[in-house]
């Protein structure tokens, strides 16, 4: 295998270390919040953060299911590198680094996950994928797991009835990227979910150092219902005319107390996933308000997806 490991996202904490000043990761002395054994379903860019942290803050051993044990390698790979430049830096000892590999479990075999007592899938933003996995959770997994999903925008109550029988113990921990970095998780309910369930998932993300918020199924939920919509009227006034983008993007930043301007940002999520997001805003509330701007379809059209296609407001 290539000394290089590329993995889009994961690559940007780096990146985005230098933009967020404020980044650290505490000394880990969190308790595990009840959780003995945790699940992830997905090595990509999100589920690999969130294992990363698990065992760094709450010290919680995790079972890290991926279909393709090549992106297992990959991610496995990122995280090797993490930890040595963090403790280089003086982030945390080597003791604690080597704990933390102890502690991920990587494997391809689903069967595995139903060890775990709380469980968060991350596999890609696809309804009937996402599912097929949430029925295959509920046939298997102990009844008193917490089957968590870290959607961006499907709703929680869509996935949890396709739990069936454990609709109950379905929530999303929305956590936020790149997850070493950003403190705040949202914790969704579905129509179905109970109040044990989200109080269980809000001890959890706090035992791994994050500061949750909870909020009902809605379209975008809280985060992105704000977020995108903020950076789709940037994109419009590009669009119009009003501004350049350096302008935009300068004004949010040093005029409004923005860490990045509204462009950048968008380059960082990825501009695709701008535009999905915007379309089940657009589609869900049925409200004009909540259009996509023509500028961002176009964006994508041309595969001028931001920072993971080297090309999107910005060159990189
Ligand atoms: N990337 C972000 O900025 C971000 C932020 C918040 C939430 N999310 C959400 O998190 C989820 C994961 O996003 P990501 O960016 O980590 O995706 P990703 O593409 O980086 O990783 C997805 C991983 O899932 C694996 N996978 C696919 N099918 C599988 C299956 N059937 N079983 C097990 N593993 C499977 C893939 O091999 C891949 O490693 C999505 O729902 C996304 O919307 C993403």
């Amino acid at each position: 295998m290539s000394s290089r490991i590329f993995i889009p996202g994961l690559q940007s904490v780096l990146r985005i270390q230098r933009v967020y000043r404020s980044f650290s990761i505490s000394v880990p002395t969190q308790t595990t919040g009840g959780v003995k054994k945790l699940g992830v379903i997905g090595a990509g860019q999100m589920g690999l953060g969130i294992s990363f942290v698990a065992a760094l803050v709450s010290k919680v051993p995790v079972v890290l299911v991926d279909s393709s044990e090549d992106s297992i390698n990959k991610s496995l790979g990122f995280l090797d590198k993490l930890l040595q430049k963090d403790v280089a830096k003086g982030k945390y000892s080597q003791d604690d680094a080597n704990q933390v590999i102890k502690r991920i479990e990587p494997t391809t075999k689903f069967d595995a996950i139903f060890a775990a007592d709380f469980i968060i899938e991350a596999v890609p933003e696809i309804t009937p994928l996402k599912c097929e996995i949430f029925g295959k959770l509920a046939a298997g997994a102990r009844s008193d797991t917490i089957l968590s999903t870290n959607t961006s925008s499907i709703s929680i109550t869509k996935i949890a009835a396709a739990a069936k029988g454990a609709e109950d113990r379905v929530v999303s921990t929305h956590f936020m990227n790149p997850v070493p970095v950003q403190k705040g998780v949202e914790i969704i309910s579905g129509l179905q979910t109970a109040s044990e369930t989200v109080d269980r998932a809000v001890a959890f993300v706090k035992a791994m150092g994050k500061i949750p918020s909870v909020s009902t199924d809605s379209p975008g939920f809280i985060a992105n219902r704000i977020l995108i919509p903020y950076i789709n009227e940037a994109i419009t006034c590009l669009e119009t005319g009003v501004g350049k983008k350096e302008d935009i993007d300068s004004i949010m930043k040093n005029g409004c107390a923005m860490p990045m301007g509204p462009l950048a940002l968008a380059d960082f999520i990825g501009l695709d996933t701008c535009l999905a997001i915007m379309n089940v805003l657009y589609t869900e509330t049925a409200d004009s308000k909540y259009r996509p701007a023509v500028l961002l379809q176009k964006m994508v059209d041309a595969g001028w997806l931001g920072m993971k296609s080297k090309k999107g407001f910005y060159d990189y």
